[in-house]
């Protein structure tokens, strides 16, 4: 794959933006900046590309609002500014969106949710429904309510933890330097511009320094560690200025700009290895010959329908193997539901699953974006 086409050629794209960019450096959301970036996602979007956006700013917002012109030590100061300017945030993003017809939606996270299995799926699955939706996800860390201990505490690690949750193909940090330098520029201005690197090169990490600015919160280090850890799941960086005019749009017309950290690993190898690695099998579900040619070939997800019979026990969110009759495997997933449940609907339509359990959580036993053939 060329430099140039990356973002090109990406399909699900998490773009993240920081809180000097959102709040033109603490002084409130900037609501030009703002509607330049959602034009530039609208347009993404139209041209059939799912993204989802991380967004920092939530704490600077508040103090803006709060008349604060310095972070105060206190967490749960921070936390109070945090809870005000995330209104702020999501307002400004609401009626940028709203002017091109496109609905989004808040998704506060916390590092708990992504650690349990359970809410891991479930955060997910709810990504999913949202980008088959058509919705533009905006994420913030949960601020308000996590302590020290348990936070991610930036939002570039939780841009690359987002990307390698929905699996994403490229994740977009846009900063207040036009990429990655050798050095910071801030305090060398002779710091030499990097074009593109391996995601992950140990050498990165030596010359990305901390924040320049007093809104930042991780300055160059977290974006160079985001870019190995979005790497895991095969996707590539790139750090560019949210300042520099149509950087997204360019970006996906296969311009240039930022630095590119890449993923050495494809994409797709990349998530079977995390299936096959990090999760055992919990169980199998025996599948028929439509089933089989709709998850093989047509690239479909697994519905109840197409399910025979159950082996095994097994809870929603568990890694579970489909199988033929004769127990050949040709492919594993993360199952919806749990074995009691899956094996009540089996053979039956989607349209039925609620009236059998008396809910819905899906309509699919897996869906194929947690679908891995084999
Ligand atoms: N090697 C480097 N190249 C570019 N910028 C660097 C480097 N090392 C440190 N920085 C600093 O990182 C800052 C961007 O990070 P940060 O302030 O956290 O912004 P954001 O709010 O966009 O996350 C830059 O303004 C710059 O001062
Ligand atoms: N969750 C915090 C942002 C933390 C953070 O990482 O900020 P930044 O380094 O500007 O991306 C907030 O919304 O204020």
């Amino acid at each position: 794959m060329s430099r140039l086409s990356v973002i090109q050629s990406s399909h699900r794209i998490i773009i993240k933006v920081g809180s000097s960019l959102v709040t033109n450096y603490g002084k409130g959301v900037d609501f030009a900046a703002v509607t330049h970036w959602v034009d530039q996602i609208a347009a993404l979007h139209k041209q059939g590309k799912q993204v989802v956006l991380v967004s920092s700013g939530a704490i600077a917002e508040g103090m803006a609002r709060l008349g604060w012109t310095t972070r105060p030590k206190e967490v749960n100061k921070q936390q109070a500014a945090a809870s005000i300017g995330q209104m702020g945030l999501i307002q400004a993003y609401e009626k940028a969106f709203s002017t091109h017809g496109l609905l989004a939606s808040q998704i506060l996270l916390t590092h708990e949710d992504l650690a349990d299995r359970l809410r891991y799926i479930n955060a997910r699955a709810t990504l999913f429904t949202l980008l088959d939706l058509g919705v533009v996800p905006i994420v913030n860390e949960n601020d308000t309510i996590v302590t020290d201990e348990i936070r991610l505490g930036d939002n570039d690690t939780l841009g690359a933890v987002v990307t390698n949750l929905i699996e994403a193909e490229a994740l977009i940090i846009l900063t207040d330097q036009t990429g990655l330098y050798d050095s910071d520029p801030r305090k060398n201005p002779q710091a030499k511009f990097i074009h593109q690197a391996t995601a992950g090169d140990p050498a990165l990490e030596a010359i990305a320094g901390g924040s320049g600015s007093f809104v930042g919160t991780g300055g160059m280090i977290t974006k160079v560690l985001a870019a190995k850890r979005a790497a895991n799941t095969g996707a590539h960086t790139v750090i560019v200025s949210g300042h520099e005019p149509e950087v997204l749009t360019r970006l996906a017309r296969g311009e240039a700009i930022g630095t590119e950290l890449r993923a050495s690993t494809h994409l797709r190898s990349a998530r079977k290895q995390w299936l096959a690695d990090h999760l055992r099998v919990k169980g199998k579900i025996i599948i028929d010959a439509g089933a089989i040619k709709a998850i093989t070939e047509q690239g479909k997800s697994l519905l109840p329908i197409g399910a025979i019979d159950v082996i095994g026990v097994f809870k929603r969110g568990d890694l579970v193997a489909c199988v033929d009759e004769q127990g050949k495997e040709y492919a594993r997933g993360l199952i919806n539901y749990a074995s009691s449940d899956t094996r009540r609907i089996l053979r039956q339509p989607t349209t039925k699953i609620a009236d059998i359990l008396g809910s819905i959580h899906n309509e699919e036993l897996i869906h194929r974006n947690n679908l891995v053939l084999l």
